[in-house]
């Protein structure tokens, strides 16, 4: 018996590509191969480099390649891509559209045509449109096309949680529901703190500017940074994603998947409590949502659904 490392390739390598790269040959998840355009194949190649060489001071063995060609990704388990432009000071991610959905469709064309039996995760923004645009070009089933946003909205929501009670963020539980913008949808009922409901521990109006400065995290970051967008965090979530897949650890984790009917939506993709697992999307959750809650979901979804609709497929 022959026993194969898993082969991840990240498409963009970027802030949040390289990143995530890094991340993954660092927790030994697989072989990492790095992608980006021919134009920028050597500054590729370098970082893959310079990552590799950290790895006898830090003890890591994965692999780590750069390149511009997709015959160096064939065959790999996961792809996440990552390619497109960020948003700047003034911009909303749906600024973005135009510009990312080319870039995704066309990534998507070599991903289906050297990757077919891969698990797709995308974080290109705005994500939940690219997701869907990633879907229909790929053609896969819905269970390996993943969209990435509620690993991070859900770790800032914990972490804003964490440094309002100063308890250890290993204990806040939350998670975030919806459209990755500034209408997602904190889900205060479910969140809590070494299982006290967090209603019970933060005044309300505390709450309330949580879940506000939740919605505009990404804002927030992209505020101070100045000349781009979030990386580590977003890195760190593609991250957990990737190694409840290939470790089938059935994590209970909001991820934007593909609905046909649940929630009463069709033929979108939105952020949604899922199991993830070896195969990708095993399960959709519906929760019981109160009249407000499904409210504050159907306006996200209806955000979503414009921008969908200027993607041409
Ligand atoms: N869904 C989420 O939670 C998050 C999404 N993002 C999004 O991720 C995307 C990337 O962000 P950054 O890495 O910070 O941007 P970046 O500008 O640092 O990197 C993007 C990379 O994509 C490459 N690229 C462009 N076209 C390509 C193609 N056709 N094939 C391969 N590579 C290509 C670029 O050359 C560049 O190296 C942005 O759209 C950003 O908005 C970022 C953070 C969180
Ligand atoms: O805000 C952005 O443009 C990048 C992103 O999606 C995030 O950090 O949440």
């Amino acid at each position: 018996m022959t026993i194969q490392r898993k082969k991840i390739t990240v498409v963009g390598a970027g802030f949040t590509g390289a990143t995530t790269a890094l991340m993954l040959a660092q927790k030994e998840l697989g072989d990492v191969v790095l992608v980006d355009i021919p134009q920028l194949e050597n500054p590729t190649k370098g970082k893959a480099l310079d990552m590799l060489e950290a790895s006898p001071v830090q003890g890591f063995d994965s692999n780590i390649i750069g390149t511009s060609n997709y015959e160096d990704a064939a065959g790999s388990d996961i792809v996440i891509i990552t390619a497109g432009i960020a948003r700047k000071p003034g911009m909303s991610r749906d600024d973005l559209v135009n510009t990312n959905a080319g870039i995704v469709k066309s990534v998507c064309e070599n991903v289906k045509k050297y990757c077919p039996d891969s698990i797709v995760i995308i974080l290109s923004n705005p994500v939940d449109a690219m997701t869907y645009a990633a879907y229909k070009t790929l053609g896969f089933p819905k269970n390996r096309v993943i969209g990435q946003s509620g690993v991070l909205d859900t770790a800032r929501y914990c972490t804003f949680i964490a440094q309002e009670l100063n308890v250890s963020v290993e204990d806040v539980r939350g998670f975030v529901l919806g459209g990755h913008g500034d209408d997602m949808v904190p889900l205060v009922r479910y969140s809590s703190v070494g299982g006290i409901p967090i209603d019970t521990l933060i005044p309300a109006d505390r709450i309330e500017s949580i879940v506000q400065r939740t919605r505009v995290g990404g804002g927030e970051i992209v505020n101070l940074l100045g000349n781009g967008s979030a990386y580590y965090a977003p890195a760190a979530s593609l991250v957990q994603m990737t190694e409840a897949i290939l470790k089938d650890k059935k994590r209970i984790i909001p991820v934007i998947a593909y609905l046909e009917g649940e929630y009463g939506y069709n033929d979108l993709f939105l952020g949604v409590p899922t199991i993830l697992g070896g195969n990708g999307i095993e399960k959709v959750f519906e929760l019981e949502l109160t009249p407000e809650e499904k409210a504050g979901l159907d306006k996200s979804a209806d955000s979503v659904r414009n921008v969908i609709s200027v993607v041409t497929i």
